[in-house]
């Protein structure tokens, strides 16, 4: 049997294509819950709770395939993955709407002040004059990151009558005019937009994108918003922008470490959080689970996968040589 565990929360129904396959094994528990067999599963299925280290992938010795349910695999050493000839998958667009979503419920929520105002009148207080907002019309978002997820955000924000400056290395000027956004620098998108967001992955190259010097750089009273990945905006230095006022607000589901019990940021009247829910649909959840596990599905047939993040970096006879069933 091919053993696949599952060590972070997935919904039944995504699993399926596994639990109906006459092949495999599918155990749905904690890594912490599983220690004294680790060496026994051949997938491991996971969200962003797990965090696959080298430790943990030295344990797994009979490890041939770990699956994110998701996007982002941070959470996951590629790198010591590769090494050792254990193929990486994610489930690249199954989240995409939701996070997107979320993202411009954050904005209109830090625009309009709701998560203050709800808590004012739960507080049974009744006033008016402390939350006026701002409108999104006519204002410039700023993206960071124009992928999947920034593209969504960007039709969104066209919706409400935003004008969209972007920002992507891999950016074309004909896909920039296709979608109706303006392609700029990096700096140029910081000095323009009235709100940024990033949606980015987080890489050694966008880690502390949004720094000291490059929050400096943006407008006064900028809003900034961060629902791909903590670490991509330097959590002090978003602070003493908001504390010296240069920066307005900020609405954040991600954070540097989660969950964010340290952060000062959280406590900050001008800051709105959610714990790392762009991705937490039902919708998505679902999505997200079922390509996974058509996925391995794929790889215990013995079929090539899709979404293979480190495919071409491990050599074909070492997958070969684990694709030999137990
Ligand atoms: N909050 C949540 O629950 C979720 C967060 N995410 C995060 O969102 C990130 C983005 O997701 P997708 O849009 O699906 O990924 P994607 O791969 O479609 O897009 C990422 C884009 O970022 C661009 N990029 C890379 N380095 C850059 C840089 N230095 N400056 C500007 N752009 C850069 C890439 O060229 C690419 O176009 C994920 O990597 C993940 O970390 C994703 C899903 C859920
Ligand atoms: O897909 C991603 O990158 C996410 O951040 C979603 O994380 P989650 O699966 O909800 O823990």
């Amino acid at each position: 049997m091919f053993r696949v565990l599952v060590s972070d929360k997935m919904p039944n129904e995504g699993l399926k294509p596994l639990r109906e396959s006459e092949f495999v094994e599918v155990i749905q528990k904690n890594i912490t819950e599983v220690e004294d067999e680790l060496n026994t599963f051949n997938a491991l299925l996971v969200r962003s709770d797990t965090k696959v280290t080298k430790e943990l992938l030295k344990k797994m010795t009979s490890l041939k395939i770990v699956g994110r349910a998701g996007v982002g695999v941070d959470n996951i050493d590629v790198d010591e993955a590769t090494k050792q000839g254990v193929i990486v998958i994610n489930a690249p667009n199954g989240n995409t709407i939701s996070v997107a979503e979320h993202t411009f419920a954050m904005i209109s929520s830090l625009m309009r002040h709701i998560p203050q105002a709800n808590i004012s009148v739960k507080s049974k207080e009744w006033n008016r004059t402390a939350f006026v907002g701002s409108e999104l019309y006519g204002k410039i978002l700023g993206i960071i990151g124009f992928g999947r997820i920034g593209t969504e955000v960007a039709k969104r924000a066209k919706a409400f009558g935003m004008k969209v400056h972007v920002f992507d290395p891999i950016l074309t000027r004909e896909r920039a005019n296709k979608m109706g956004v303006e392609m700029l620098s990096f700096d140029e998108v910081l000095s323009s937009a009235d709100i940024i967001t990033v949606h980015t992955p987080l890489t050694e190259e966008t880690k502390g994108l949004l720094n000291k010097d490059t929050i400096a750089k943006t407008k006064k009273g900028v809003r900034i918003i961060n629902c791909a990945r903590g670490g991509i905006i330097e959590e002090e230095a978003l602070l003493e922008a908001l504390e010296n006022g240069h920066v307005a607000g900020a609405a954040l589901d991600v954070f540097e470490v989660e969950p964010p019990i340290h952060s000062k940021l959280i406590d900050h009247p001008s800051v709105i959080v959610t714990p790392h829910l762009g991705a937490s649909t039902k919708e998505a959840q679902l999505n997200v689970a079922t390509q996974i596990s058509e996925e391995v599905l794929r790889f215990v047939k013995g079929l090539p996968v899709m979404s293979s993040v480190n495919f071409p970096i491990i050599k074909k006879d070492k997958i070969q040589e684990k694709l030999v069933l137990n």
